[in-house]
This record gives structure tokens, sequence and C-alpha cells, in this order.
């Protein structure tokens, strides 16, 4: 696991898109997994700026996105579906038919989850994904459980979820108790993983992945100790516990 941590969120956010630059210069069909979330947003802000201002094309690129509220219509203001549109897509010159994203009202969820994980393997698989984490560890809506599914399924969210989500909505009774989400499994046949992590709030749960170098379904990031191409990236203020 490559650590590198940034003074700041700006620049830790330019760091990524550094990156992710990187890999659709190298590779103009790229397929890049996504998340939402507060943390990616200053990273989609920058490729946009390096989109407009520097040519950075996404005309070939295609993405799919780890996860979505169950239940909840497409162009709701808290769906994932305008959080990416509104942060990143409507912004860039993405084909909206490399677009992915799972669908929160499927008619028959499991044909669905079984078609999203075969559309994923159809483009062959992910190159570089890009990944938040949950103050509990949880990646996408994997949550910390005593088994972690492999596939796209459905899932509940923990407490600790519908809490630290509540900020995004009016009220905490508004909060989806489920959601679509990716497994485990898509997100480690990434070839590469590019994790994102800033603030205090996420300095216990980077310190607990990063120094007790345990893997545990409790703790659902653990699971990319065991991937061979992972970097992650923090500011000062997440990484303040693994460097104590
Ligand atoms: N499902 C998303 C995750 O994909 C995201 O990584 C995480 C952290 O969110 P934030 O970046 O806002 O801290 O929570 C959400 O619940």
């Amino acid at each position: 696991m490559k650590i590198i941590i940034e003074k700041n969120y700006s620049d830790l956010s330019k760091k990524a898109a550094d990156i992710i630059e990187k890999e659709i210069r190298n590779k103009s069909d790229l397929i890049l997994g996504l998340a939402t979330g507060s943390t990616p947003v200053g990273t989609y802000k920058e490729l946009i700026r390096r989109h407009k201002e520097e040519g950075l094309d996404f005309a070939k690129v295609t993405t799919f996105n780890l996860d979505e509220y169950l239940g909840i219509p497409h162009d709701h203001i808290n769906s994932y579906h305008y959080f990416m549109y509104d942060n990143l897509f409507k912004h860039i010159n993405i084909d909206e038919d490399n677009i992915n994203i799972p669908n929160g009202n499927p008619e028959n969820v499991e044909e669905y989850c079984k078609s999203y994980d075969e559309d994923i393997e159809k483009q062959g698989g992910i190159d570089l994904q890009i990944l938040g984490i949950g103050e509990n560890g949880h990646i996408a809506f994997n949550e910390p459980d005593d088994k972690l599914y492999l596939g796209t399924h459905i899932t509940d969210l923990t407490e600790s979820t519908i809490r630290a989500n509540a900020r995004f909505f009016d009220s905490i009774e508004e909060v989806p108790k489920k959601a679509i989400t990716m497994g485990l499994g898509s997100i480690m046949k990434a070839k590469k993983i590019l994790l994102l992590a800033n603030g205090k709030s996420k300095a216990n749960i980077i310190g607990k992945l990063l120094k007790d170098e345990v893997v545990s379904t409790y703790n659902p990031a653990s699971l990319l100790l065991l991937h061979p191409d992972v970097t992650i990236i923090l500011d000062e203020e997440s990484a303040s516990e693994y460097l104590k």
C-alpha cells in the first residue's frame, strides 16, 4: 500500500487528480470506478478544471459508480445520480452511454445486481477505482458485518452511516435505510485502487487500518490490505492517528 500524506484537502485533491489524469492519458478508454460522498468532490472539481483548461478528454472513458440509495428517484437532490451529474458528469465531455450508476429502483433486484457485475466484467474490469471510506470502515456501502458480499447487492445501512450521511438531508429521518452497492468482489478486482480520506473524523479508522494490519469483515476497508496496487492519499488531519 502506497501512502501519500498531503498538507490539506486542496493538495490531496490535486494529487488524486494527477493520478487519475495520468491513467486517462495512458489509456483514453479507461474504465474508471467512481465514488460519491464529500471526499472526492475536490478531486472532481480539479478534473473539471483540467478538462476545461487543459483539454483532459473523457470522450472514451467509461465509469461505474459504487452505489446508490435504494428507493430514491434518480432526480432527487440527494440521489447519487444527481450528485454525480452535478459534481462531475455535466461539466465534462463524457459520453452518457458510458456512465453506469446503480439503479436505486430496480424492477428485479437479483437480475439487476447480476447484470451490473456482468457489465463491469464485459468491459474487462475496472482499471482504476476511486474510494472514500466511512468512519466505521465502510467501503461503498459495504458495512461492517460478520460477512461481506462479493457481488452487487442490497444492503441495510448502519446507524453510524445513517448519522454520518444525515448532513446531506434535511433531517435524519429522510436518510434512506437501504442502498444498492457494488460488493467487495468487483472492488478488489480493480487493477488499481485509489483511496482518499481527509479530515479529523477519518483519523481513527485510518489509524486502525494502517497500524493494526488486521483483515476483518468488521472493517471492510481492511480487505484493501490484501490488494496488490492500492494508493491511499491522506491529509494531515486524517493521518494524525496513523502518525502518532
Ligand atoms: N457510500 C458512501 C461511500 O462511498 C463514501 O466513501 C463514504 C464516505 O463519505 P464522505 O466522503 O462524505 O466522508 O460514505 C458514503 O456513505
